[in-house]
C-alpha cells in the first residue's frame, strides 16, 4: 500500500533518515525507536509536510512526493504536539476541522465524538480536557475524511496507564480496517496491537519484523532468579539485566542470556520490550 524506497533526509550534515526502505500494508506498524532516531522525520515525510532528500515515497504505486495531495486526501495525521483551542467545545473543535477540511457530513462528528467516547463532553470547552481527551479529539480530528492511511506521531506521551490503555484498544481497532503508523519509543505502548514493528536507529532501519518474531527469537533467553545484593552485584559483565526490583532485601532480576546463567535462574515468558532488549544483545555479540 505505502512503499517507502531508500528515503534519505538530511539536516546539514545530520542523517536524521538514512536510507529507509519498507513496504507498509494495512495494519497497525509500530515505529519503533530512541529519541532523535528519526521517527518524526519519517512520518512528517510521510504526511507530505516535508520531502525526502532522496527516495521515492508510493502509495499504491503513485509518487506522494511529486503529486502530495494524493496523500493528503487520504490521510489523517495526528503531530506530536497536537493542541487543542481551549475556547472551543470538542464538538466546535470538530466543526472548525471539518470546514478546512471540506467535511459537510454533520452526522459524522457525531459518530466520531462517539467513537473517540467524547459524546458525552461534546459541549465542553477542551481548556478542561485532560491529556488523554485531548489524545482522543485529536484523533477524531484526525479520522474526519474517514483516512486509508493514519498517522500518530508519540500519541501516548503524558497519558496516565487508563488512557494509554484506552487508546491502544481505539488505534487496534482502527487498524482494522486501514494502515496506522504509530510511532514511540515506548515499546509497551504498541504491544498487543501493533501488527509489524519497523525498529529504527540513527536513521537506519535496523529491523523490519513482527511482534511475535521477536517473541519467539526470546524464547528460553529470559530468566529470573531472587538473588542476594551480593549476587546482584557479582552478576555485572556476565548477563544483560533486563530488570532488577529490589524485594525484601533480595534483588529480583530479569536476565538476558542465550543459556541458563546459573542453577536458580528460571525461564520466564519476556515482554515484547524485554525481547527486544534480548535480540539487541544478541546482535552486539554476533557483531563483537
Ligand atoms: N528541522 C530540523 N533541523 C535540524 N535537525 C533536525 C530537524 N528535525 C529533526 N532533526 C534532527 O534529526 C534527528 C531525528 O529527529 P526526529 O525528531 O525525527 O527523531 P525522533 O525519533 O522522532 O525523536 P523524538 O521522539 O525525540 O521526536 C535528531 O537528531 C534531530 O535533532
Amino acid at each position: 500500500m505505502l512503499q517507502i524506497q531508500n528515503v534519505v533526509k538530511t539536516f546539514g550534515k545530520l542523517n536524521a533518515v538514512d536510507g529507509v526502505s519498507l513496504e507498509l500494508t494495512p495494519g497497525v506498524v509500530g515505529l519503533i525507536g530512541h529519541n532523535g532516531a528519526g521517527k518524526s522525520t519519517l512520518m512528517q515525510m510521510l504526511a507530505t509536510l516535508s520531502k525526502p532528500t532522496s527516495g521515492r515515497l508510493l502509495l499504491e504505486g503513485q509518487d506522494i512526493v511529486a503529486k502530495p495531495e494524493l496523500m493528503r486526501r487520504r490521510l489523517g495525521y495526528l503531530p506530536q504536539d497536537f493542541g487543542v483551542y481551549p475556547h472551543l467545545t470538542a464538538l466546535e473543535f470538530l466543526q472548525y476541522f471539518a470546514a478546512l477540511k471540506g467535511v459537510r457530513d454533520r452526522q459524522r462528528l457525531q459518530q466520531l465524538l462517539e467513537l473517540v467516547n467524547l459524546h458525552e463532553q461534546a459541549h465542553r470547552p477542551a481548556a478542561g480536557f485532560s491529556g488523554g481527551m485531548r489524545q482522543r479529539l485529536g484523533i477524531a480530528q484526525a479520522l474526519l475524511n474517514d483516512p486509508d492511511v493514519l498517522i500518530v506521531d508519540e500519541p501516548t506521551a503524558g497519558l496516565d496507564p487508563e488512557e494509554r490503555l484506552r487508546f491502544r484498544h481505539l488505534l487496534g481497532d482502527l487498524g482494522r480496517q486501514r494502515l496506522v503508523i504509530v510511532s514511540t519509543h515506548i515499546v509497551s505502548d504498541i504491544e498487543n496491537m501493533a501488527s509489524q514493528l519497523a525498529i529504527l536507529r540513527q536513521g537506519r532501519l535496523v529491523s523490519y519484523t513482527t511482534p511475535e518474531a521477536v517473541l519467539a527469537s526470546a524464547a528460553g533467553k529470559v530468566w529470573t532468579a531472587l538473588l542476594a545484593p551480593a549476587d546482584y552485584e557479582a552478576l555485572s559483565g556476565h548477563v544483560h539485566v533486563l530488570q532488577a526490583q529490589p524485594q525484601g532485601g533480595r534483588v529480583q532480576v530479569r536476565m538476558a542470556h542465550a543459556t541458563r546463567p546459573f542453577a536458580e535462574a528460571q525461564p520466564v515468558q519476556a515482554s515484547l520490550e524485554e525481547a527486544l532488549m534480548a535480540q539487541r544483545y544478541a546482535d552486539a555479540r554476533v557483531a563483537a
